[in-house]
């Protein structure tokens, strides 16, 4: 067995990745001091986990002071820093206060940033975390129409949420919510965007704490920066999503278009472009009419230019890498993340990577896929902990269970949803089935059965199916006698693979 390499345990990152990561390090070495950096002034820690099923996980996350990690755990020293430069030929960090830190093994876990369209239009916001997410709903308390662009996530949950404000949505695909949903299901949840909503707004649950000094009018730029951590679950709640007008909602949505340009008040006023539209409801009635002026324009490549007090890139994250660790030879993924193997190892010796900023590269299991979500962070933050630890030991380790299905439950439109395994048939080419059932306003569920076997699943609503179905795919029974019976409402399906 090789001596272990001078230097502490380093990890890079205040989120649920880094965060859990450090936990972990400081349970499998008490008595070594892990030290973790990190450019928030908070950090993120998972409080009330819950194992719902065998790989369904329930969890809050509370921002907290570093302090409370560092009571928990008295061998985590928290470096409230940000990292300027990684030299890994010399096992070290160095931070933004010059501060040297020799590493013997290092964690890097700093998360992603949003991939923003027309990047420093000083009118385009992107969410990311508390800061972002302020910024978002003062400039909101403004508005009278805005627009949001992206089908994923962040769009899916700020088209149900605002209030008081017209939305025009513009997405690439032909229905809602891409990332997650196939048609049938954005049909479903489209229903509720029409309705009223419930006056059930959920009291703000979380103690949470800012970065103070960034205020900003829309106009100065406002886009989300790459120091704190993502937001999660709930971090709309407590916010209050509400525009200048007294509506509740008013979503109009742009199907497959992008945007061509984006236009400042004034260059629009000199431009030729004067034919604006205006944007219709789902009874096809104009929501508005009148011609005024708007801050900013946009152009969609279907031609139509729709003018509004401000743009949400909800586009995407890109994986924090520059520039704090330029001039490092890494192997990075196409979606510019470091590429990690099945022990969560970069390619270079003694970098680990965990959560957003990695990009999985082992060959997955055949009902797993990465998709950059918290319970991923923490799931990938867990095990590379464990990881470090058996290199430093000599001990082997095994991948762990969490990876082998997809699982993850959200809240869309005010449903309860879980997707699992290939819940989308990502990558079963077109020998796969679908199998559904639907009530509407109640819920809708999907299963994709590929050679008998149940691959996936997407459960909208209370269905109380998600451990039955978490079974079914994990144990891979062959389902072909059961037929539609696996969908019926009137068999209690649990009773039937006791
Ligand atoms: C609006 C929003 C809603 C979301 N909702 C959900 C949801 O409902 N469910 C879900 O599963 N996921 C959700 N996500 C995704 C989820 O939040 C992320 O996948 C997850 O938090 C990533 O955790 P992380 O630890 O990898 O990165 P982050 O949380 O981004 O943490 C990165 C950390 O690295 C630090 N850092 C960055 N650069 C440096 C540097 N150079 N030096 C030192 N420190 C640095 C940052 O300060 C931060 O502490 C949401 C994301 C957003 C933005
Ligand atoms: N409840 C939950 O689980 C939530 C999770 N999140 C997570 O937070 C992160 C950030 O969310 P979000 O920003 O919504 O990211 P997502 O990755 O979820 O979605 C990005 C969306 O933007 C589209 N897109 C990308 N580039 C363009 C472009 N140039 N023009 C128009 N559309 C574009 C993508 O389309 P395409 O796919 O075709 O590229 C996709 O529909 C994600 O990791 C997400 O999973 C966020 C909110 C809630």
């Amino acid at each position: 067995m090789e001596a272990p390499a001078a230097g502490k345990f380093v990890v890079v990152g205040g989120g649920i990745a880094g965060v859990t990561c450090a936990e972990q390090l400081a349970i499998h070495f008490p008595s070594e001091e892990i030290l973790l950096v990190t450019a928030s002034p908070v950090i993120k820690a998972v409080t009330n986990f819950k194992q719902v099923s065998k790989v369904l996980e329930e969890f809050d996350v509370e921002e907290q002071p570093s302090t409370m990690l560092e009571n928990r755990f008295p061998n985590i020293k928290v470096i409230e820093c940000g990292v300027k430069q990684l030299k890994s030929e010399e096992h070290c960090v160095l931070t933004e206060d010059g501060i040297q830190l020799v590493y013997k093994k290092l964690c890097l876990c700093a998360g992603a940033k949003p991939k923003l369209i027309y990047e420093g239009n000083p009118y385009v916001l992107g969410i990311r975390d508390t800061d972002s997410a302020q910024e978002f709903q003062k400039q909101l308390t403004k508005a009278k129409r805005i627009m949001i662009i992206g089908n994923g996530g962040i769009a899916l949950e700020l088209a149900y949420e605002i209030e008081g404000c017209e939305v025009i949505w513009a997405i690439k695909d032909k229905a809602i919510g891409n990332t997650f949903f196939d048609a049938g299901a954005a049909e479903f949840l489209t229903s509720k965007l029409i309705a009223e909503k419930p006056e059930t707004k959920i009291a703000h649950k979380r103690t949470r704490y800012t970065t103070e000094g960034k205020k900003k009018e829309a106009g100065t730029k406002v886009n989300a920066g790459n120091i704190g951590s993502a937001l999660g679950p709930d971090w709309h709640e407590g916010l209050n999503l509400k525009g200048t007008k007294e509506f509740s909602h008013k979503v109009h949505i742009e199907t497959m278009c992008e945007v061509k340009n984006v236009y400042l008040q004034q260059e629009f006023r000199l431009s030729k472009k004067k034919s604006l539209t205006f944007p219709r409801d789902y009874h096809n009635q104009p929501v508005t009419t009148d011609e005024e002026l708007w801050p900013v324009y946009v152009e969609l490549t279907n031609e139509k230019i729709y003018g509004c007090d401000f743009i949400v890139s909800a586009t995407g994250v890109t994986p924090n890498i520059e520039p704090f660790l330029c001039g490092n030879n890494f192997e990075v993924g196409e979606d510019g993340g470091l590429k990690v193997d099945d022990h969560m190892h970069t390619s270079l010796p003694d970098i680990y990577a965990a959560g957003d900023i990695c990009t999985a590269s082992w060959q997955p299991s055949p009902l797993w896929q990465q998709m950059r979500l918290w319970t991923q962070a923490r799931q990938m933050g867990w095990y590379a902990a464990k990881c470090m630890a058996a290199a430093t030991l000599g001990d082997s380790v095994d991948m762990d269970f969490s990876f082998e299905l997809f699982a993850h439950v959200t809240k869309f439109f005010n449903y309860k949803v879980v997707l699992l395994g290939k819940y989308n048939a990502q990558n079963l080419g077109s020998d796969h089935e679908l199998m559904l059932r639907c009530t509407k306003g109640q819920e809708y569920i999907k299963v994709v059965m590929q050679d008998g076997r149940m691959m996936g699943a997407v459960l909208i609503g209370e269905t109380n199916l998600e451990e039955t179905f978490e079974n079914l795919i994990l144990n891979q029974m062959n389902l072909s006698s059961y037929g539609e019976d696996l969908l019926d409402p009137n068999i209690d399906i649990e009773d039937y693979f006791d």
